[in-house]
């Protein structure tokens, strides 16, 4: 029998540039990478070689999978460079280092962080709400670290800010196979208006269109 082709072939990382108190945060960087090298899935990713990033990135990369690091400009010092594994793309600014890293992306997955993980994590989750992409995002909740945080989503259900619908856009799994497998199962919530839209994260910025072909969104990040 044909073994399936895999779904995925390229996944976004985004994670602490820390490693963060405890072990098993560095367990789930590793774990992840290896499910990764596994499933034969790519890997990009912002770049650093530090924290939890490094980790992720240096597991893949020493699994024989190809690995895109998108730094921009600001971040990027030659000792990074030097270290860093895989290909390295710099690009000017953080917008077109999130577009660029989306771009390459057939799925997203958010591990332990801070502020720019957040970031990244809940863009991705906006574009998703808004049909700008049909992406899967998925969420690492690795010894309850977004526990408070998916509380806080059920309570803007609950107050009205989040739609029931856009509350399914973030995949929450405690585990790198969990995770992976819902990611699989995801159906887009947007099917209807991502089937009549073409899509496409152009380096500067995106641009949606009708059926004719007419844009109807255009925008930078
Ligand atoms: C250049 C180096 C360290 C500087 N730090 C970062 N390098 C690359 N990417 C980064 C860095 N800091 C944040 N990011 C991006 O945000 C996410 C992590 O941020 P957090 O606040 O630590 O959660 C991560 O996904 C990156 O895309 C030396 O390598």
């Amino acid at each position: 029998m044909e073994t399936p082709k895999p779904k995925f072939k390229t996944i976004c990382v985004f994670c602490g540039s820390k490693s963060g108190t405890k072990s098993t945060y560095r367990d789930a960087a590793f774990e992840l990478g290896r499910e990764l090298v596994e499933r034969k899935i790519d890997l990009v990713y912002g770049g650093g070689n530090v924290g939890l990033m490094g980790l992720v990135s240096k597991t893949v990369y020493d699994g024989g999978r190809h690995v895109i690091g998108v730094i921009p400009k600001a971040l990027m010092r030659s000792e990074v460079a030097c270290k860093t594994v895989g290909e390295l793309r710099v690009v000017t600014d953080m917008h077109e280092r999130k577009a660029e890293m989306a771009r390459h992306a057939d799925a997203f997955i958010a591990l332990p962080g801070g502020y720019g993980t957040l970031e990244e994590l809940l863009e991705m989750t906006t574009w998703s709400q808004l049909g700008i992409h049909d992406k899967p995002v998925g969420l690492l909740n690795v010894d309850g670290y977004y526990d408070a945080l998916l509380a806080l989503f059920d309570k803007g259900v609950e107050e009205g800010f989040i739609k029931p619908s856009s509350r399914h856009i973030i995949l929450s799994a405690t585990s790198a196979k969990e995770v992976l497998c819902k990611m699989e199962d995801f159906e887009p919530i947007h099917e209807k208006v991502a089937s009549r839209q073409s899509w496409e994260i152009e380096k500067l910025g995106y641009r949606t269109e009708n059926p004719d072909g007419q844009c109807i969104t255009k925008g930078s990040y």
